[in-house]
């Protein structure tokens, strides 16, 4: 069976989709729906709700007054964060009335986690397999020859000594939580100074990544097979590298100091890499451009040479002002007053630097935690629907990536629409106010980044029938055949695995008696 994932921002288009879904026969999971039922009047939910916001949240029937909890967990971080803890399993677990659920999310993780790890122990076994193979060959070519013979580096096609020469470096990992764009550099380092041959690039490269960069090379193998270094290359940034940028140069003049020299430096560095076309002496101007006064004064004062003694000289500035307050009668701009506020407060407080959005939004999602019963609740729908037989299902979760279910489903489908139009359709179909739809965003992983992460996007910016045709091109994709392993998993391959092992067994008892 596939189980293919629908989310996005609120009010970005997801029930509409779905209803595409629905009127194509594809039966559609709503995970809001699943959320009302466990917090229905009398339920366990509900009456956690009730102890910890009070009776306020109650329409007269004694229901939950959806839009007044919404008002309060909406506008404010903390009661939303209480709301979503209420669902962790230890906050329920005094609660007679509901059965403490099974945490089916955390189960399957764990599934997912030892099949990941089962690869990996596979990857490794051929890697030193081709090693000790490596040995032999020229173990066996050295007292062929009697001579000290230099035999081709299977991995590499470089010249070794005996032992392939990629044996003896450290080949750098890669785990997905950050920009790819240093672990690509080294590793086109090691290939230039191992001289590895283009088609080994790829399983080199694939071989050393971890966590989500493996699941993600995993996924790619298995639905477009091997690629050359540089596609590789490509998809790698756009899945794990900072939004796509059209305009870096853009960009980068920018560019602002807006915290520590040390973090514009940072983002400085990230642009510069991807702007080709700037001479040095212009990166110098423009970084000194970007510093906050009075730095960019000093610095320019100084007349550096280059971009890294514009650097070192903004450093040496900012330590002076942090041990020595500024000596200006001058007022002092916020940045350098956050500066020796910094400085003032504490090693914590010093130690505390900008997020970047990857970062902010993991921070944000730590709050979600999908209540077991909600992920429970999702699960029965997604068995009764396998025991139906049913070959493709849409699993339709607002928070999809933020509690981690995206885990269960591929593809995942994101609808994206323009912050602008997002804003209007809420306003619109919720009769908030302008503020009220920007909380309501911003309790949720930032829209943009739901689209790096997806393997589909439908753009719903647009008018309905624009979306429609979208939705067709991403409906084929959807409907396409399934793989072995989704066969396997569906109704009729569970059954005639079953079927043959039965017959199996009872063919081997007749044989033996
Ligand atoms: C806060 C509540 C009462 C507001 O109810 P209301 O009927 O006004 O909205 P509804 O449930 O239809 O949700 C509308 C949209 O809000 C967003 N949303 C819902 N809950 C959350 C949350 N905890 N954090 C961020 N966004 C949320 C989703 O995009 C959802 O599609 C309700 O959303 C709720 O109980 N939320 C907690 C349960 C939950 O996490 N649901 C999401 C399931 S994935
Ligand atoms: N392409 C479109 N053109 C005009 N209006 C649209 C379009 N798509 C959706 N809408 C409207 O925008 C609003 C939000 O759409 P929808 O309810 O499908 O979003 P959602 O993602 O399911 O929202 P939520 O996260 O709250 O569940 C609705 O009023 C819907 O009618």
């Amino acid at each position: 069976m596939r189980i293919v994932g629908l989310t996005g921002g609120i009010s970005s288009g997801k029930s509409t989709v779905s209803n595409l879904f629905k009127s194509r026969g594809i039966p559609v999971v709503d995970a809001d729906i699943v959320a009302r039922n466990v917090v229905r009047k009398g339920t366990g939910g509900w009456k956690k709700i009730k102890k910890e916001f009070g009776d306020a949240i109650l329409l007269e029937s004694g229901e939950l007054d959806r839009a007044r909890l919404g008002q309060i967990v909406f506008s404010d971080p903390e009661k939303r964060q209480l709301l979503n803890r209420l669902s962790e399993p230890g906050s329920m677990s005094k609660d007679k009335t509901t059965p403490p659920a099974f945490d089916f999310v955390a189960a399957f993780q764990t599934l997912l986690q030892s099949n990941q790890q089962i690869v990996q122990g596979q990857n490794e076994l051929m890697h030193r397999l081709e090693l000790a193979e490596g040995r032999l060959l020229s173990l066996e070519q050295l007292s062929k020859t009697g001579e000290r013979h230099r035999p081709q580096d299977r991995a590499t096609g470089s010249e070794t000594q005996g032992v392939p020469r990629y044996h003896k470096l450290d080949f750098p990992t890669f785990d997905g939580k950050e920009d790819p764009l240093s672990w690509i550099n080294r590793c086109e380092q090691f290939f230039r100074g191992q001289r590895t041959v283009e088609e080994e690039k790829v399983w080199l490269a694939a071989y050393h990544l971890t966590g989500i960069a493996q699941q993600w090379y995993f996924q790619l193998e298995r639905d477009v097979g091997l690629l050359p270094w540089v596609r590789f290359k490509e998809l790698c940034h756009l899945r794990f590298g900072p939004p796509v940028r059209t305009n870096p140069l853009g960009e980068l003049m920018h560019l602002r100091q807006t915290d520590s020299v040390e973090e514009y430096q940072e983002r400085f560095g990230a642009l510069i890499c991807r702007a080709d076309s700037v001479t040095p002496t212009q990166q110098m101007h423009i970084f000194t451009a970007g510093l906050s006064e009075p730095l960019r004064t000093d610095v320019e004062l100084h007349k550096p040479s280059d971009l890294q003694h514009a650097m070192s000289l903004a450093r040496a500035f900012e330590r002076r002002y942090r041990t020595t307050p500024v000596a200006s009668n001058l007022p002092k701009p916020p940045e350098v007053l956050a500066i020796l506020a910094s400085s003032e407060s504490g090693p914590e407080q010093r130690s505390l630097r900008r997020l970047n959005p990857i970062e902010m939004a993991e921070r944000r999602q730590k709050g979600f935690l999908l209540a077991p019963h909600i992920s429970t609740g999702i699960l029965w729908e997604v068995i009764k629907l396998w025991l139906k037989g049913c070959k493709v299902i849409i699993l339709d979760i607002p928070l999809l990536f933020e509690t981690k279910m995206n885990l269960w489903t591929h593809p995942v489908i994101v609808v994206w629409v323009d912050p602008e139009t997002q804003i209007q359709r809420l306003m619109a179909r919720d009769g908030i106010s302008e503020e009220q739809a920007r909380n309501r965003i911003e309790a949720q992983m930032p829209l943009d980044l739901k689209r790096e992460k997806a393997d589909l996007v439908i753009d719903n910016s647009g008018s309905l029938e624009e979306t429609k045709v979208k939705f067709d091109q991403v409906l084929a994709r959807v409907n396409s055949p399934l793989s072995l392993k989704e066969r396997t998993f569906s109704r009729d391959g569970v059954l005639s695995i079953l079927l043959s092992v039965v017959v199996g067994i009872v063919v081997i008892k007749k044989n033996v008696s």
